[in-house]
């Protein structure tokens, strides 16, 4: 209880006076701790709520109860009321009932809270499970694309597995306390009074496990069948009069058989039993029964809820798909300072767990180091495909793909990528600041303001960003975790307006994002390390004197640099290229220059001339 206490505590409150708000710094969580502490925690938290607030205090309640009914009985039967016994049940039950309610505030208030943390905590370790480190020291999930290697769990989900796995134990031990509250006061006859609570939960189970596990062929010719639908039926409202007059016996008898064992009881043995007494017992068998029946009912979700978790844990085992080797990248076999070479050898690619055709067929072509290469065909011919394998986010299903001319496998993975630059429309921005948007193209000169100001202007972003209150310092998407607890809908509200002030986000066009993802990349360029850069059609989004700026200032960064582009607009890139493989249905059609592909009218020619003629041709 202390762990979660301290913990609840170092949350952030925002202050129940109007306007204070006190911010405490949120504690670091044991990351990278795959041992289920938080489970345990949270177990420890849920099962004690129970023991306190269902059990034990129902069990206080109830004693009281019999206590004062039985002195009010007995005062009237015997014409002499015990004043001091009622009153003393009377305060004994209202402080248990304030006890109660207490409790019961506590943890409507602790409950967010908690969650909170808990959803922190396996936020955390997914994070880690994702970025997981290897023996070699790096970080880099490298399957991470494969969508088998997403985690099917969330944190969320792993909260709600864990509360319904908390709320079921509590059910059990809710379960147990009516049990022994109902031997406790049934005295001698406690144990087979318990039996007969627990027959109709039991045999409903055993009838709806059966009829639900088995298998059986379902088909309106069967005996069976009918017979089973024809006692189904007879369930419905208008057999009710039968079901009244006990012809469904067997079913009443499961069901208020207790009642009906200390009515005969009640009946032989009258000095036993006392109005308290059986209306204790009439109240406290129904519960059991409804407990004992949700029990079941939960006890399949229960183990799912489990399995759930035990998927969530499983996922820090999880093996890198993408072979990784040990060869530094450059080393002494490549050229330093020339650019990256690639060789695809026969490549055939097909994404993990699609059942279409392969995304790449029998691929074969070489960049040699510093070359120019443009990558253009119809959509779906495999062009992003290609930039995937060059800069290994995936392997190829089979052939080979050499860098400088020793298989991409054998290098560290970590290193190749550091010398790769890559610039796609599937880069994202993260919820961080703008500064650090761009820093991180290079982590390790993030503290290096020049050196981010200088890839902004490069990326096209520093105007924008100059027109920002915050400037770089802008968070976009802040990251706030903020509960309002009982704060009134009225956005006018003083907690409200805090509350909406700390989740505010900042929009940004589609072009300003392209500008900022430009920069991460200049950023990257300009580590130094850069020997290969791959750019996918980022320039959807950009103006064209954006776009012009942005290819010739890329252009510029060429020296000493291999690069690849992907683009289905022909203008000066494809007629600058070394070389143009044109990719057609996963295959290359044919790769050449510019001048010699328009000499072979093959595919690249008909693409070309499609262009051309919207800028020759009149519009009729
Ligand atoms: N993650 C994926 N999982 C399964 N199939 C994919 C995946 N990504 C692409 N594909 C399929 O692989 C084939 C090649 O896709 P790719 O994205 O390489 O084409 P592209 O030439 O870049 O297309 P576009 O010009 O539209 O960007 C397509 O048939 C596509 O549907």
């Amino acid at each position: 209880m202390d762990n979660w206490k301290s913990s609840s505590q170092r949350f952030s409150t925002i202050g129940r006076d109007m306007g204070k708000h006190t911010e405490d710094k949120v504690p670091d969580v044991k990351a990278g701790s795959d041992s289920p502490e938080i489970p345990i925690t949270s177990s420890q938290m849920g099962i004690w709520q129970f023991w306190t607030l269902e059990p034990s205090s129902r069990l206080e309640l109830r004693r009281q109860w019999e206590e004062l009914i039985s002195g009010i009985e007995v005062g009237i039967r015997e014409g002499q009321v015990d004043s001091y016994a009622i009153y003393f049940a009377i305060v004994s039950r209202l402080s248990c009932i304030v006890f109660v309610e207490v409790l019961y505030w506590w943890t409507k208030k602790s409950v967010p809270a908690f969650e909170a943390r808990v959803t922190q905590h396996y936020d955390m370790y997914l994070m880690r499970v994702f970025l997981s480190e290897t023996a070699a020291g790096y970080v880099g999930f490298t399957s991470l694309i494969d969508p088998d290697s997403q985690p099917r769990i969330t944190a969320r989900d792993a909260w709600r597995a864990l509360d319904a796995i908390v709320s079921f134990l509590g059910q059990i031990i809710t379960s147990a306390s009516q049990l022994t509250l109902i031997i406790h006061v049934s005295r001698s006859s406690g144990a087979a009074f318990a039996f007969l609570c627990l027959m109709k939960p039991l045999l409903e189970t055993c009838f709806s496990r059966s009829a639900w596990s088995g298998k059986f062929l379902v088909h309106l010719n069967n005996k069976h069948y009918q017979r089973m639908q024809a006692l189904a039926a007879l369930t419905a409202d208008k057999y009710r009069q039968d079901y009244i007059t006990g012809n469904l016996g067997p079913h009443i008898l499961a069901a208020e058989m207790p009642m009906i064992y200390w009515a005969i009881n009640a009946v032989m043995n009258p000095t036993k039993f006392s109005i308290a007494f059986i209306a204790i017992l009439e109240q406290t068998s129904t519960n059991l029964r409804y407990s004992m029946e949700t029990i079941f009912v939960n006890s399949k979700s229960f183990q799912r809820h489990v399995s759930q978790l035990k998927n969530l844990y499983a996922l820090s085992e999880k093996r890198n798909k993408l072979k990784d080797g040990d060869l530094p990248y450059p080393c002494g076999d490549t050229k330093d300072g020339t650019g990256m070479s690639f060789e695809l050898r026969n490549v055939t690619f097909c994404y993990p767990g699609s059942k279409a055709r392969a995304a790449l067929q029998n691929v074969s072509f070489t960049i040699r180091p510093g070359q120019l290469a443009v990558i253009v065909g119809a959509n779906g011919s495999g062009k992003s495909t290609i930039i995937k394998l060059l800069t290994r986010l995936y392997d190829p299903s089979e052939g080979a793909l050499l860098v400088d001319g020793i298989p991409a496998e054998q290098y560290s993975a970590f290193d190749l990528r550091r010398a790769m630059a890559t610039f796609t429309q599937d880069h994202q921005l993260y919820p961080l600041s703008l500064y650090e948007n761009i820093a991180l193209g290079n982590p390790a000169a993030t503290g290096d303001s020049a050196l981010v100001a200088a890839a902004a202007e490069q990326g096209g972003a520093a105007v924008f960003i100059g027109k920002l209150p915050k400037g770089m310092g802008t968070l976009l998407d802040p990251q706030n975790q903020a509960y309002p607890m009982n704060i009134p809908s009225d956005p006018d509200h003083p907690l409200r307006k805090q509350m909406d002030a700390l989740s505010k986000k900042t929009d940004i066009s589609g072009g300003e994002k392209q500008r900022l993802v430009a920069s991460r990349t200049f950023m990257h360029l300009n580590s130094g390390k850069v020997a290969f850069v791959a750019v996918d059609e980022p320039s959807s989004a950009l103006d064209s004197e954006g776009e012009a700026q942005l290819f010739g200032r890329l252009i510029a960064e060429r020296s000493g640099r291999t690069m690849v582009f992907v683009t289905h607009r022909f203008g000066h890139l494809t007629k600058h290229a070394d070389i143009i493989i044109c990719m057609k249905d996963g295959m290359v059609a044919e790769s050449d220059t510019h001048d010699e592909l328009l000499k072979q009218e093959g595919e690249y020619a008909k693409l070309y001339n499609i262009q051309a003629s919207a800028f020759s041709s009149d519009i009729t």
